[in-house]
This record gives structure tokens, C-alpha cells and sequence, in this order.
């Protein structure tokens, strides 16, 4: 069986006169942990937008496994498996915790329209494992809009999580975190996935996070990915250090 989970070939998008998306190609295996960094503009959120179905590309393609999903809606898309966790967190406010998740795992399980009461044990049962796993079983019954900044991350992905995603992208996991937090963020990010056999990409300003939690990191510039490969040996690329790292 292929190891293979994401395949991005020759993607193309234009808005305006910008090439967001200038000949992508990217190859995502399962289990990896591959982060994104490129300069503003670059094209990063482009393409997690043509990977979730949000945008469509002119032309080229998106396999995840071996269906090609390139022109599915983003609910179809969602329903293969990818999730997205945004950089700024898409919850529920003045819901408690668990009742966000919940609210993802009948959407999960589309009952939305069934009539079927939302508080069902077995949701709050796997609600409050996931929660468990993202060390916030703590906040189960905390109004989710009251969550700091940190803990409000860690609740978004866990609604992701919640949708049993094959792919979750996250998008800036750390911004807008306390120096002190990011690592240990990221530390119970990493661990939920690796439990869950999830694979992620996540677009990252910060380099320390980059070269601390990547197994590879892809390095965007002017709507292509200008070079990969593992952080440390990439972070010593002359072209990278001058357009993104702004050191050379
Ligand atoms: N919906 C849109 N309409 C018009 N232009 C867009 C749209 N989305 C992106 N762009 C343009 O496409 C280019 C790539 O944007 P994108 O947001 O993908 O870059 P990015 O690398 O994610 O940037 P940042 O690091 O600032 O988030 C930019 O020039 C942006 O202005």
C-alpha cells in the first residue's frame, strides 16, 4: 500500500494579476508532520484553501489517497478527510467545550436534521476522550469563548480531531500563544496526533517550532514551493535564509 496520502500536482490560481498558486506540486505522506513557512503573500493559505475545496484551482490536480478530490465541494472534501484548524479559532463562543465537540461529531455523523437529541452519552463519552487527549478535559464545561488564547488552539483542534480526520491542517497553531505556552502546545498537538495516526501540515511563522516539531518543511515563495526537505538541512539554504528567515 501506498504511503502516500496528500498529492498536490502543477496547481494553478490566479486572483487578479497575483499567481497565488504558481505550479504547485507537494507530496504529503501518512503519518508526517510537515510544516509550511514562506514569506506573507506567498501563497501558504492558498493552498490549504485549493487542499479543503474553498478555492479551485484553474488547472492541476489533488489526490488524497487515491481519489482525486481536486473539484469536490469542501464538505465532501471534509467528509474524506481533512480538517482544518484555523488561525483563528471557528467555535461555538458561548457553548461550553464538550458542546462544541459534540456539536462536530453529529455533524461527524450527520444528524444534524434527524431530530435525535444532541446530548446522546456515547458524543459526551467520546467528546470527553478526545478532550482528555488534548489535555483539556479540565475545561469540559467551560463557556468555550472565556478559553485564553492557548486553550482556545487546543479546543479548535480538537473539534477537528473530532471529525476523525486522515489530514488536519493547521494554520499559525502557535500565533498569538505566550513564549512560555508554544511548546507546551505543541507537545500535546504532536501527541494527540501521533495517538490518533493523524497526519498534519501547518503553515508557522516561528522557526524554533519549525525546527523542533517538523519531520520535513516546505518552503513557499511567489505561489511555488521553492525548496523541502528536513528543517535543519533547510534552514541552511542560502535562498531560504534571504526570502523567508530574512538573515542571508
Ligand atoms: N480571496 C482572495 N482574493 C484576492 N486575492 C487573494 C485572495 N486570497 C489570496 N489572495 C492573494 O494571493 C496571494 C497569496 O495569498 P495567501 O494568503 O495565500 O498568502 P500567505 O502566504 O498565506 O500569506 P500570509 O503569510 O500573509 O498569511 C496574496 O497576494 C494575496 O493577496
Amino acid at each position: 500500500m501506498s504511503d502516500v496520502l496528500l498529492k498536490a500536482e502543477n496547481l494553478e490560481v490566479a486572483f487578479g494579476g497575483v499567481k497565488a498558486a504558481d505550479g504547485v506540486n507537494l507530496t504529503l505522506n501518512k503519518g508526517e508532520f510537515v510544516a509550511i513557512i514562506g514569506p506573507n503573500g506567498s501563497g501558504k493559505t492558498t493552498f490549504l484553501n485549493l487542499c479543503t475545496g474553498y478555492i479551485r484551482p484553474v488547472s492541476g490536480h489533488v489526490w488524497l489517497g487515491d481519489k482525486e478530490i481536486t473539484r469536490m465541494a469542501p464538505r465532501q472534501i471534509a467528509r474524506r478527510g481533512i480538517a482544518r484548524a484555523f488561525q483563528i479559532p471557528q467555535l461555538f463562543t458561548d457553548h461550553t467545550v464538550v458542546e462544541n465537540v459534540m456539536l462536530a461529531i453529529a455533524s461527524r455523523e450527520g444528524i444534524w436534521q434527524a431530530l435525535r437529541p444532541l446530548d446522546r452519552r456515547e458524543y459526551r463519552a467520546e467528546a470527553l476522550e478526545l478532550l482528555e487527549l488534548l489535555n483539556l478535559r479540565d475545561h469540559a464545561e467551560t463557556i468555550a469563548g472565556t478559553l485564553p488564547e492557548g486553550l482556545r488552539k487546543l479546543a479548535d483542534v480538537t473539534v477537528a480531531m473530532a471529525l476523525r480526520p486522515q489530514l488536519l491542517l493547521l494554520d499559525e497553531p502557535t500565533s498569538g500563544v505566550s513564549a512560555l505556552e508554544r511548546f507546551p502546545l505543541m507537545d500535546t498537538l504532536m501527541k494527540a496526533m501521533k495517538a490518533r495516526g493523524v497526519t498534519a501540515l501547518f503553515v508557522e511563522h516561528d522557526m524554533e517550532i519549525v525546527e523542533n516539531y517538523a519531520d520535513r518543511v516546505v518552503v513557499w515563495n511567489a505561489g511555488t514551493v521553492m525548496a523541502e526537505g528536513a528543517p535543519a538541512e533547510v534552514m541552511k539554504d542560502p535562498r531560504v535564509l534571504e526570502n523567508v528567515v530574512g538573515v542571508a
